[in-house]
């Protein structure tokens, strides 16, 4: 009966973590998906989180049905972080939004609704790019075309040649967009930068998508969002899919978010129902108890507060590590530049290790990173990052 089927050769980041946990080195290191773990090597419940869910466990309610689209305090939690408290977009009704299970569950949803209602438009994601972009957009029977992005040669960006591809693209065509902290290179367009390829945007009517999963892990909240609201400024139509799995580092909560901001209040009202009705066919309605960690947290002024620095304190040991394996991996090997690792931005940083370095970094020292050479920096410790560093230094050198 399914003997036709075909045998999953498994995820390139998720089946690192089953592979990490059978692995017996007691040296082992996770630097492979995407997630942050403490100054002991542990994921954190943030202080912001707990008192949420004190609210939520005490007293203990029943656990209805969500609203399709998430509860109202979850979308408004969503926008304000987004589009900023007092944007006007907001304020004029111009943005639908909804709640979904995390940032993936929103890029369904949203690759969902171009395949319905603009099936002609083909979908471009940069190269390289998160590689479930292209399988959730992909499985959604959406056309994936990659744009030039990440230089190689210079670790930078490819600037002048992602501009030229991007006016060769067709009306409606949708350009998935990193706004900050590109996964996996890490290297992000300057401001400068976002400004030219958003008028190149509106000269040639393609559909900005904007994926933001690591919002306040580059500069700072409101930096990090520069992309989405420039966008808006200019009045773009805009798709943008957020996710807390991250930032509140509740990754198993499934919280995240997809907002679609529209020229009308009646062009709003009909997405925000057709994204309604999508999410009923898919799953019906989002995780309560994410949820309402989301809502309680973003409404509240004290616990809002709260967890902004706590983001912060995530943002700032971060960029403390890649300083830190910085300066050792200099004192290691003199003649090679790692300046990559302050130039890039966010969770990740694309070491430019060969994919068979990349083995020998798992199969000998137990360090784990994606093949494509990219490195979780939120993995690394003082514990850990001299034996990083050495084992680096090594795989670099034979
Ligand atoms: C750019 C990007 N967008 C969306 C997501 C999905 O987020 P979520 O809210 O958990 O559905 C991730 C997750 N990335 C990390 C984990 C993964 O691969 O699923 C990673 O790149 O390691 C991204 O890196």
């Amino acid at each position: 009966m399914f003997e036709r089927i075909d045998y999953y050769a498994g995820d390139p980041i998720l089946g690192l973590m089953d592979k990490f946990a059978k692995d017996s080195n007691p040296d082992k290191v996770n630097l492979g998906v995407g997630v942050y773990y403490d100054e002991d090597g542990k994921m954190p419940v943030l202080e912001c989180v707990k008192t949420a869910e004190q609210r939520i466990a005490d007293p203990v309610s029943p656990r209805p049905y969500l609203p399709m689209a998430g509860l109202p305090g979850h979308r408004k939690g969503c926008q304000e972080l987004l589009f900023g408290k007092d944007a006007q977009v907001l304020k004029d009704g111009l943005v639908a939004t909804i709640a979904t299970i995390g940032g993936s569950g929103a890029l369904k949803v949203g690759a969902e609704f171009i395949h319905e209602w603009f099936p002609q438009s083909k979908c471009y994601v940069s190269d390289p790019t998160w590689g479930n972009h292209i399988a959730i957009f992909e499985g959604s029977d959406v056309e994936v075309g990659k744009y030039p992005y990440y230089d190689k040669t210079t670790g930078g960006i490819k600037f002048d040649e992602m501009i030229a591809f991007f006016e060769t693209l067709n009306k409606d065509d949708v350009l998935l967009l990193h706004p900050c902290c590109h996964n996996p290179t890490g290297v992000d367009l300057t401001k400068e930068q976002w400004d030219q390829v958003l008028n190149v945007i509106q000269e040639r009517e393609l559909i900005p998508f904007m994926d933001i999963a690591y919002q306040g892990f580059g500069e700072d909240m409101d930096s990090d969002a520069y992309a989405i609201r420039r966008a808006v400024d200019m009045g773009l139509p805009l798709f943008v899919s957020n996710s807390f799995s991250k930032n509140l580092s509740l990754y198993g909560e499934r919280v995240g978010g997809l907002s679609v901001v529209c020229p009308t209040t009646d062009e709003a009202e009909r997405v925000f129902g057709q994204l309604t009705s999508m999410v009923r066919r898919i799953y019906s309605s989002p995780p309560s108890h994410g949820g309402r960690v989301v809502d309680i947290i973003m409404n509240d002024e004290a616990l809002h507060e709260q967890w902004i620095g706590e983001v912060y304190g995530m943002r700032d040991r971060i960029k403390a590590m890649r300083m830190k394996l910085k300066s050792v991996l200099e004192a290691k090997i003199s003649d090679r530049n790692f300046d990559y690792l302050t130039n890039q931005n966010g969770m990740f940083s694309f070491t430019g290790l060969t994919p068979e370095q990349v083995e020998r970094m798992q199969s000998e020292f137990g360090i784990y990173m994606v093949s494509n050479s990219r490195m979780c920096v939120a993995g690394l410790n003082v514990d850990n990052i001299d034996y990083v560093a050495n084992a680096m230094a090594k795989v670099l050198k034979d």
